[in-house]
Parts: C-alpha cells; sequence; structure tokens
C-alpha cells in the first residue's frame, strides 16, 4: 500500500480528522497483535481497546495497574469487553525534564509487560517518531491499524465461524492529573480535545492530588464518553518520585518491575554525574537485594514442591 493509499483510507474511515501519515512511517515498524484478541467472547459487547499515553520515565507499577482497575470496571459495570491494552509512550520531541531516550522508555515498557502481564503489549509508533505527535493522532492510529487495516474484531457462531465484525472501540486510559491538564488554557488544541473525548472518549482512573470533579467541569460536553474509575486502594507512585529515588540511590524494589529495575541498573538511567560514585554502591545494593528476593522465592518454591511432595506420598 502506498502512503497515500494509506492516508486516504484513514481520512475516510475517520470521517472526522484525517491522519498524516507523511512523517512517522518507519522502516520496520509493525503494529503489534501479539496479545490483542481478535474474536469477541460476547457478540452483544463492544470489543474495546484502551490506549495509556504518557512519559512512562520509568514505568511503575501503577501504571501497568490503571489497566487491571480498567479491566475490573469493565467487567461489572459497562457493556465492553477489553479485546488489548497499549502502551504508548510520547517521542523525544516532548523534550520534558526526566524523559530517558525514547528506546530506554520503550524497552522498560517491554519488559514490564513481559514480566507482569499476559495482555498489555507496548507500540512504538508514537515513541520512534521524530516529531511530537499530540494524543489525537495517536488514538487515529490506533483507529486506522485496528479497524482500517484490520477490519474490526470479529463476530462468530457456536461452531466458530465468522459471522461478523464490529469495529474495536479505542479509548484513552489516564489518570485524572492528565485530564486537569485538558482544562489548562493553550495546553491541547480545542480541536484535538474534541476528537479524543467526542470521537473516542477516556477512562479516568482517580488519582491522589487531583481533585477529579473540578478536572471535569470543563469537560462536561462529553460526559457520556467519559467514565470516571474510582482507586479504591489509594496509591500515588509517580515516575518523578522513582527518578528522585534512583538520583539519591533509594530502593524503589516493590515499585517498580524488577526486570524495569534490572535494565535501569544496567544502563545507568536516571543517574546523573554528580551522583554516578554514589551510584555505583547503590546499584550494588540493589543487584544484591533483588538476587536475595529471588533466592527467597526460589527457596519458598522448593518448601512448596517439598510439602505437596510428601502430601501426595511421593519419595524425594
Ligand atoms: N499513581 C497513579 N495513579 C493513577 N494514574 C497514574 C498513576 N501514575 C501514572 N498514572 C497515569 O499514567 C499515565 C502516564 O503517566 P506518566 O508517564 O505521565 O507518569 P507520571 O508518574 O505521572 O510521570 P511524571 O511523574 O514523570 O510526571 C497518565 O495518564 C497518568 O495520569
Ligand atoms: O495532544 C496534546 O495536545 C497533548 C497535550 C498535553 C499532553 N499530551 C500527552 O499527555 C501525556 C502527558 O504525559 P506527562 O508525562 O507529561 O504527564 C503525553 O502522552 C503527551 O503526549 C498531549
Amino acid at each position: 500500500m502506498t502512503e497515500s493509499d494509506k492516508a486516504g483510507l484513514t481520512a475516510a474511515s475517520n470521517g472526522q480528522r484525517p491522519i498524516s501519515y507523511d512523517t512517522p512511517t518507519y522502516d520496520g515498524y509493525s503494529f503489534p497483535t501479539a496479545r490483542l484478541r481478535d474474536t469477541l467472547s460476547d457478540p452483544a459487547k463492544t470489543p474495546l481497546c484502551l490506549v495509556a499515553c504518557g512519559s512512562f520515565s520509568p514505568i511503575t507499577h501503577l501504571h501497568l495497574r490503571i489497566f487491571e482497575m480498567a479491566s475490573d470496571y469493565c467487567k461489572l459495570d459497562t457493556e465492553f469487553e477489553i479485546m488489548g491494552g497499549y502502551l504508548s509512550a510520547v517521542s523525544d520531541a516532548y523534550k520534558k525534564a526526566g524523559l530517558a531516550p525514547a528506546k530506554h522508555r520503550v524497552h522498560m515498557c517491554q519488559v514490564a509487560c513481559e514480566q507482569t502481564s499476559n495482555w498489555l503489549q507496548v507500540d512504538t509508533w508514537e515513541p520512534f517518531s521524530p516529531e511530537y505527535l499530540p494524543t489525537a493522532k495517536v488514538l487515529d492510529h490506533f483507529d486506522y491499524e485496528l479497524n482500517t487495516v484490520r477490519g474490526g474484531a470479529k463476530i462468530v457462531d457456536a461452531d466458530g465461524k465468522e459471522i461478523g465484525r464490529k469495529p474495536y472501540r479505542i479509548v484513552l486510559l489516564a489518570g485524572s492529573d492528565l485530564i486537569m491538564t485538558m482544562s489548562e488554557p493553550g495546553l491541547w488544541a480545542p480541536e484535538d480535545l474534541n476528537h479524543i473525548l467526542g470521537k473516542y472518549g477516556a477512562f479516568i482512573v482517580e488519582r491522589a492530588g487531583t481533585d477529579i470533579d473540578a478536572a471535569l467541569a470543563h469537560l462536561q460536553k462529553w460526559r457520556d464518553n467519559i467514565y470516571v474509575i474510582r482507586q479504591l486502594i489509594q496509591n500515588d507512585v509517580s515516575s518523578t518520585k522513582i527518578r528522585n529515588f534512583l538520583k539519591q540511590g533509594m530502593s524503589v524494589l516493590y515499585l517498580i518491575p524488577t526486570d524495569v529495575i534490572t535494565y535501569i541498573i544496567e544502563n545507568g538511567l536516571y543517574v546523573d554525574e554528580y551522583n554516578a560514585k554514589q551510584h555505583q554502591q547503590s546499584k550494588q545494593d540493589v543487584v544484591n537485594k533483588i538476587e536475595e528476593v529471588a533466592d527467597k522465592v526460589a527457596m519458598d518454591g522448593s518448601k512448596d514442591e517439598a510439602a505437596s511432595d510428601a502430601d501426595s506420598g511421593v519419595e524425594a
């Protein structure tokens, strides 16, 4: 397919705001689908894809956890069936303080998904773009890949034969702090807000420190498309706090996945030159701690095995 075909198809499918594919199409880029469900279990439901946009510098357990909260919310309260969850990290062109290079942020997201989840995955279209991509365009990209290229989710009969398709509903998954920024004058283009909240919608997870009602007060026009998820166990882990802990050589164990800690250590991320010497020491401490935890888990595992062998009368 040529670039112009691609752009034309997308414009037709969106009906609203044609996406421009003129810059971010990379050699070797392919949309990740390994963990995308392509068939609805319940044909009466709406197939849903959650997209979380952010810096992920570094990814924390709470970035992963908001997907689980959204999943529980869908099961209890909505007509949605979750088909996929994607992390889309912002590109280096965002130039926010504390942003590690996109290649590292993407790798950290990938190892976090691998280690902790069986349904989350990472899309690299946005992070590897040479230019900053507004969120409206990122959601258009998902719409294009899921609905134009793949033709939506399948509906099958009792014998597994395809009998129809439903378009994936794409929604932005965000914490209430991000939604709060939508009322800040000049930050989001009004037409982009209309596109994001009018066409796609948002799942908003409550976050300590943000008044969710105030955050939503300016967004009433789109209230039918905004789903609020209460955080039943308040946890305000943030990437900023993790970076600060790391800079001071403090432990971040149990706040971010252990494979992400290992990656940070191996690549010397978030440690400025001033702290480099101190970092060498804390790096060893953290490696020791991770090994200690891994040994303990292994020992507990063998104890459990021995106990269950004893229960079942198996001789060692
Ligand atoms: N503890 C949390 N509770 C609810 N939502 C969260 C939490 N941490 C992050 N999020 C949400 O995850 C998305 C991506 O977050 P982002 O990468 O900006 O992380 P952050 O921790 O807010 O980063 P930073 O501290 O660098 O500003 C945002 O929508 C943000 O609101
Ligand atoms: O699209 C926009 O106009 C827009 C304006 C402000 C923020 N965003 C997105 O919101 C996310 C903010 O991440 P962060 O780490 O700055 O909280 C990031 O994915 C940005 O691309 C997007």
